[in-house]
Formats: structure tokens, C-alpha cells, sequence
């Protein structure tokens, strides 16, 4: 396989080691500290390829790896892989008995978002801290008892760092899945590699012409015409000033010859920019 080393967000026992594992069970991993880490690791050729979180049911976009690959590293998206999420909360075993005792929750910034309404009812008050994942923060539990904190993290990180789960399933709402991508430097077939995808996807970045009106009606219906159904529509800002946004875009189906083609033609006649992120196959574990 031209892919050999998926970088991940780290340590051990994160969603997104989890989500490596899943896709990828006989290759070798390496664990990145950040989103951006992981995908300079790609860029850098430490890695051949980088698994990061887009997309959560209950908090949205990642948008750090959204803006970092649109602004920063440009890479292409190979795959997709969605696996569910199931956040608990889980102290060190000597904190099992009186854990409704604790100091402090930590987690993932997204983790906690997850967890919103039962930190909310059972803990009002208590201190939130954020850690870079939510494997991170079941480490940090595990190396001081004395201080009587708790994560939230999954089950593997509650085996990897010996912390026992006192409250499963604490995610606010039970159909809680997040989308990860699959990142490289070549626009490379991963269908050729892994096989029983449950679809494909191709993501457009597309930039407005300044001040037209009726633009973004233009732009969906290049789409609506032609039947390409669109799974997700998001605008980011460019950064650049207030109300400069460009729009990502999937659509259900991998890059065809005629009609996508067709479609991105039509938009760039109207002063519309487009870049084609990704074609590719997705996944559900
Ligand atoms: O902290 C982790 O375990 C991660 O892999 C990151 C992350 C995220 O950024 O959304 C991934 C899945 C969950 O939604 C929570 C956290």
C-alpha cells in the first residue's frame, strides 16, 4: 500500500486513534499532540497519511481543521470514516467511591460540548478544563488521584490509563457519530486499498464573486439542475473581512466526467472560484 503511516490525534486511546484502527487495522500509527501537528506531519513526509476530525452530530465542524487545511497546508481528502461516539466520565480508581466529590472535569473541548446538559445537571458549578483530546485528559486523571478529577474520554482510554468509569453514556444526545477524514498529499484511490465503502463524496471549496446579488441561489442551482444531490453545505470566513466567506460543499458522488465538470465550469463563468478538495470513498464503522 502507498500508505504505511497514518498520523493521529494523540495520545493512545483517542476517538481519532479509534477511528485509525478502524480503517486502517494493520498499519502503523503515529500520535500528534494537535490537528495542525497532524497534518504538518503529512506535509512533512513524517506521515503518509493523517486521520483528523470535521464533523460532529452534536458540536459541528471541527473548524480548526477545516480553516488549517483551507488557510494553511493544502491536502487533499482521500477517504471518510464515521464512527460513533460514546462519551463516560471515569476517575481513578481510588476516587470510584466518592467521585461525585470531584474538583474538576476534563476533556476535549469538543468532548465537553458532547456533554453539555448532564455537566450542567449534575455538576453546575464545577471546573471545566480543556485538554488537546480527550485521551489527554484521561492521562492527566490517571497521573494525579490526589487532586480528584475526572475525564471524559472513551472506553480504550479508560482501559489504556487504568481510570474506572463512574457514568456511562454521559453525551447529551444517543445518536452522537463524528466524521473523520482521511488526508494526503496526492489525490490518491483509497477504495483501491480498502474496500466496502458505504459511498463516496466529492467536497468543493467555492469562493462568491464580490457583491452579486443572488450568487449563492446560482451556485445551488448548478447543482439543483443537474440532480447532484449535496450532502453539506458550510461558509467559513476567509478571513479577509467581515462578510468574506467561502463555501465548502459535498456532494454525494465521486468526481464524474461530465456532470461535476459541467458544474464547476457554470460556477467559474459566474466569477465563482472553485477548488476540488477531495473525491472519495466514506466509510461507517
Ligand atoms: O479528543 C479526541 O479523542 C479526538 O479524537 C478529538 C475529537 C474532536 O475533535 O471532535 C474527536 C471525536 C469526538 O467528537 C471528540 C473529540
Amino acid at each position: 500500500m502507498s500508505i504505511s503511516t497514518i498520523g493521529f490525534l494523540g495520545p493512545n486511546a483517542t476517538f481519532s486513534a479509534q477511528a485509525v484502527s478502524g480503517l486502517f487495522p494493520n498499519n502503523e500509527s503515529k500520535p500528534y499532540r494537535t490537528i495542525p501537528a497532524c497534518i504538518d506531519a503529512v506535509v512533512n513526509g513524517e506521515v503518509d497519511a493523517a486521520v483528523v476530525p470535521i464533523e460532529n452530530t452534536i458540536e459541528g465542524s471541527v473548524n480548526l481543521t477545516i480553516d488549517y487545511l483551507i488557510h494553511e497546508q493544502p491536502l487533499k481528502i482521500i477517504g471518510e470514516v464515521i464512527i460513533p461516539i460514546k462519551q463516560h466520565l471515569m476517575v481513578h480508581p481510588t476516587n470510584e467511591q466518592n467521585w461525585e466529590k470531584i474538583n474538576g472535569v476534563y476533556s476535549h473541548s469538543h468532548a465537553i460540548a458532547q456533554c453539555h446538559k448532564f455537566l450542567h445537571s449534575q455538576f453546575p458549578s464545577i471546573q471545566l478544563e480543556y485538554t488537546s483530546s480527550t485521551g489527554a485528559a484521561a492521562k492527566h486523571v490517571s497521573q494525579h488521584p490526589e487532586l480528584m478529577l475526572a475525564a471524559i474520554a472513551n472506553e480504550l482510554a479508560a482501559e489504556e490509563y487504568g481510570l474506572t468509569i463512574v457514568k456511562p453514556n454521559i453525551h447529551d444526545f444517543d445518536n452522537n457519530h463524528t466524521r473523520f477524514v482521511v488526508l494526503h498529499k496526492n489525490m490518491i484511490d483509497l477504495d483501491v486499498y480498502i474496500k466496502n465503502n458505504n459511498g463516496n463524496k466529492t467536497t468543493l471549496m467555492i469562493t462568491l464573486p464580490s457583491d452579486q446579488a443572488g450568487a449563492l441561489h446560482q451556485v445551488l442551482s448548478a447543482f439543483a439542475w443537474r440532480k447532484l444531490n449535496l450532502s453539506k453545505i458550510e461558509s467559513r470566513p476567509m478571513k479577509t473581512g467581515l462578510g468574506n466567506y467561502f463555501f465548502i460543499i459535498d456532494i454525494e458522488q465521486r468526481l464524474d466526467d461530465i456532470l461535476i465538470p459541467s458544474a464547476i465550469a457554470e460556477l467559474e463563468a459566474l466569477g465563482c472560484g472553485v477548488k476540488v478538495l477531495g473525491s472519495f470513498p466514506y466509510y461507517l464503522l
